[in-house]
C-alpha cells in the first residue's frame, strides 16, 4: 500500500488528455483542480466533460445526479499557484515537449507542498529526464493514460530512476480506487510497455502495405476481425499459453526472419508525409477521411470501447 492519502488532485493542461483525466478522477470521488494557460481550452473543459459523460449516461453507466456531483468536484484554477494549493498530487498533461515539461516541473516543485506527488502523462519522454535537476526527483512518477483517458482503463505507472516506492504505490492505489486498471512499469524505457507493443504492430502493418502484401483496408480488417477481437479478453502471453509455448517457439523460429526489423520509420510513411497525407487531419492517410466520417468514427469508437470495457470489467 502507498503511504500518501490522495484526495485532492491538480491536473495541469486541459487539452485532449487533461480534461478527460480531470473528469475520471472527479467521477472517482477526488476533488480536482484544472488549469491550462489557454483560457479558451480551460473554459471549454466543463462542457467537454459533460458531453463525454453524456455517452456514459446513454449507456446507463452513470446517473444524472452522479454527473452533477462529479462536475461539482472540479474547479478551474486561474494560475499554476492556485492549481497547486492544497494538492496531494498534480498530474501534468501539457504538450509533449521536454523543455516545456522541465520548466513546468521546476515551477510545480516551487509551488506545490513538499509532499505533493508530481506525475507526468508523457507518452514518450523519459521520466528521469523530466525529473532531472529537481531537488526531490523521488516524488516524480509517470502516469501514462491512454486516449480517451476517461474510457480506456489501463494506466501505466512508471518508475523513474529515482521514484520512491511509496510514490509509485500511492499513485497505483489511487488509480485502482477510481476504477482504473493501473500497471507498474518498473523501468523508465522508451515507449514504456504499451507503446512498445503497439508500434511493433504498426511497423509490421505499414510494412505489409508497403510490400504490396495487402491493402491498408485489408490489414486493418485482419486485426479488427481476428486477433484484435481477442486481445480485449486475452493478452498475447495468455494467448501464447493457450496455443502452447512449443508451438509458439516453432512459429517464432520460422517467422521472425521475415518480420520487419527496421530501426528507421518506413519509407512509405515518409513519402506520405512529404505528399501532405498526414491522416485524418489532412483528409488522407492510409485511409480517406472527411470531417463527418472522423466525427462519426470517434463517437462510435468511444461507444464501442465503453461497451467492451463494461463487459470486460464486469
Ligand atoms: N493525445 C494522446 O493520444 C495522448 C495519449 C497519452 C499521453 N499523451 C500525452 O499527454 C500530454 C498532453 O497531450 P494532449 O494530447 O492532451 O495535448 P493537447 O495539445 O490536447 O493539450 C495540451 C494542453 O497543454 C496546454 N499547455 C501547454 N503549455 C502549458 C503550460 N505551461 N501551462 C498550462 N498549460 C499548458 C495547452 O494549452 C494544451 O491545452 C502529452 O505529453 C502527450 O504526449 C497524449
Amino acid at each position: 500500500m502507498g503511504e500518501y492519502d490522495i484526495q485532492n488532485v491538480g491536473v495541469l493542461g486541459a487539452g485532449l488528455m487533461g480534461h478527460g483525466i480531470a473528469q475520471l478522477l472527479a467521477v472517482g470521488g477526488c476533488r480536482v483542480k484544472l488549469f491550462d494557460n489557454d483560457p479558451q481550452v480551460l473554459s471549454d473543459a466543463p462542457r467537454r466533460m459533460r458531453d463525454n459523460l453524456g455517452v456514459f449516461l446513454g449507456l446507463g453507466m452513470i446517473t444524472r445526479e452522479a454527473i452533477d456531483e462529479a462536475l461539482g468536484r472540479v474547479n478551474l484554477a486561474s494560475d499554476l499557484a492556485e492549481l497547486c494549493e492544497g494538492r496531494d498530487l498534480v498530474i501534468e498533461a501539457v504538450s509533449e515537449n521536454l523543455e516545456l515539461k522541465r520548466r513546468v516541473f521546476a515551477s510545480l516543485e516551487e509551488l506545490a507542498a513538499p509532499d505533493c506527488i508530481l506525475a507526468s502523462n508523457t507518452s514518450a519522454i523519459s521520466i528521469g529526464k523530466i525529473a532531472q535537476g529537481l531537488a526531490r526527483p523521488g516524488r516524480v512518477v509517470g502516469a501514462h493514460f491512454w486516449n480517451p483517458p476517461h474510457v480506456v482503463p489501463c494506466v501505466e505507472v512508471i518508475r523513474g530512476p529515482q521514484t520512491e516506492d511509496a510514490v509509485l504505490e500511492s499513485v497505483y492505489d489511487l488509480l485502482r480506487r477510481v476504477g482504473k486498471r493501473p500497471v507498474r512499469v518498473q523501468k523508465d524505457v522508451p515507449g514504456f510497455v504499451g507503446n512498445r507493443m503497439q508500434h511493433a504492430l504498426w511497423r509490421e502493418a505499414i510494412s505489409l502495405v508497403e510490400e504490396g502484401i495487402a491493402s491498408a483496408e485489408d490489414v486493418d480488417e485482419v486485426v479488427r476481425y481476428s486477433f484484435g477481437l481477442r486481445l480485449a479478453f486475452l493478452g498475447p502471453l495468455a494467448t501464447a499459453d493457450l496455443a502452447g509455448l512449443d508451438l509458439t517457439y516453432d512459429v517464432h523460429k520460422d517467422l521472425f526472419p521475415h518480420l520487419d526489423r527496421s530501426t528507421e520509420p518506413s519509407p512509405l510513411l515518409i513519402r506520405k508525409i512529404e505528399r501532405g497525407e498526414l491522416g485524418a487531419k489532412s483528409g488522407q492517410g492510409f485511409h480517406s477521411w472527411t470531417p463527418e466520417k472522423l466525427k462519426q468514427v470517434i463517437s462510435r469508437r468511444d461507444e464501442v470501447l465503453l461497451k467492451i470495457v463494461r463487459e470486460v470489467l464486469s
